[in-house]
């Protein structure tokens, strides 16, 4: 490898809820990292997503604040807002990924960009599901109207689902970031642990299985992750989950008729957390009622939220 023509940064990626942004974050790391689903606002923690490629590496992180409610409320003072919380979310980012949905710009596009802007950050457009158009040739007009009057590195047309147009990307972004070596080892994906992970995993497949049915104060605890070595397939991970909720109502939606849908939830998820892993998972759930958690900080900090 020739190291001198190596880039590495922190690249902030920035888009409205449900563009495609964690898609995209796993298509780039080439595993998954980050959560998805098709309901709004999947993403609650801040993820650094680790991509290495032959010429660099890409540090992606989430810049909660910035991608918030955007589109629904306007005004000067939400654009003072958003400009002090991104003034936070981006100070040391190099480079950021403006993601939007083909064929729509609305005013939460405009102030991710104008804050952007005013943080001096290059930034690169990504035009993701790009699949969905249905009439290509409404795809070069819209890349011209969304890029006139604004300053983007580059504008990239993608699939994030279907990966495509990715290298061209992949290869604009990294030369907006400093030479310098890799920070991370080349098989470091994540900063974030596995047990985190599988917490993770598994509120994804609550989310994707329950839907709109999803108790809003759902959370997900970690009770036990334990290595196990074991015979037949070396390692085995033992993972114990709870899932809570506020009420005994909601214990009974989420564990289903006879079990049936905590054990689809338990299996999918299962699954997902062998493949990240790379070896044999052991998931035990139980679902739990806490009542009124969500509005005590001090469960709230045992839960991971700051
Ligand atoms: N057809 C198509 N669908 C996509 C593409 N990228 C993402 N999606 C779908 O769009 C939905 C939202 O994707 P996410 O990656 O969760 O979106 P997000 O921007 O991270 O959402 P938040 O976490 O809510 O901010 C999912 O159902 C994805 O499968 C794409 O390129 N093409």
């Amino acid at each position: 490898m020739n190291t001198s023509a190596f880039h590495a940064g922190t690249v902030a990626v920035i888009g409205r809820p449900n563009v495609g942004k964690s898609t995209l974050v796993n298509a780039l790391v080439g595993a998954k990292v980050s959560i998805t689903s098709n309901r709004p606002q999947t993403t609650r923690h801040r993820l650094l997503g680790i991509a290495t490629f032959p010429h660099g590496q890409l540090l992606l992180v989430d810049t909660p604040g910035l991608h918030r409610e955007q589109s629904r409320h306007g005004g000067k003072a939400m654009h003072r807002a958003m400009n002090r919380a991104a003034r936070g979310a981006l100070e040391g980012v190099d480079a950021a990924m403006l993601v939007i949905e083909a064929g729509r710009w609305d005013d939460g596009d405009t102030l991710a960009y104008d804050a952007l802007r005013e943080a001096k950050v290059p930034v690169v457009l990504v035009v993701n599901q790009v699949d969905r158009t249905k009439d290509k040739t409404q795809l070069l007009p819209f890349l011209a109207e969304v890029s006139k009057d604004r300053d983007f590195a580059s504008v990239h047309p993608v699939s994030a689902l279907k990966r495509k147009g990715l290298e061209p990307l992949v290869e604009s972004v990294l030369k907006l970031l400093p030479q310098q070596p890799a920070l991370y080892a080349e098989d470091e994906i994540t900063d974030k642990s596995q047990r985190f992970l599988a917490g993770e995993l598994l509120r994804e497949q609550l989310m994707r299985q329950l839907g709109a049915e999803l108790p809003y104060a759902t959370t997900v605890e970690i009770e036990r992750f334990e290595e196990e070595p074991s015979e037949k397939t070396g390692a085995m991970y033992r993972i114990g989950a709870v899932i809570w909720v506020e009420r005994d109502g909601q214990k009974a939606i989420v564990i289903g008729k006879a079990g049936a849908r905590l054990k689809e939830i338990s299996t999918k998820a299962r699954l997902s957390m062998e493949a990240l892993f790379g070896c044999k998972v052991f998931l035990e759930t139980w679902v739990r009622v806490r009542e009124g958690w969500s509005d005590d900080e001090a469960a709230l900090k045992a839960f991971g939220y700051e």
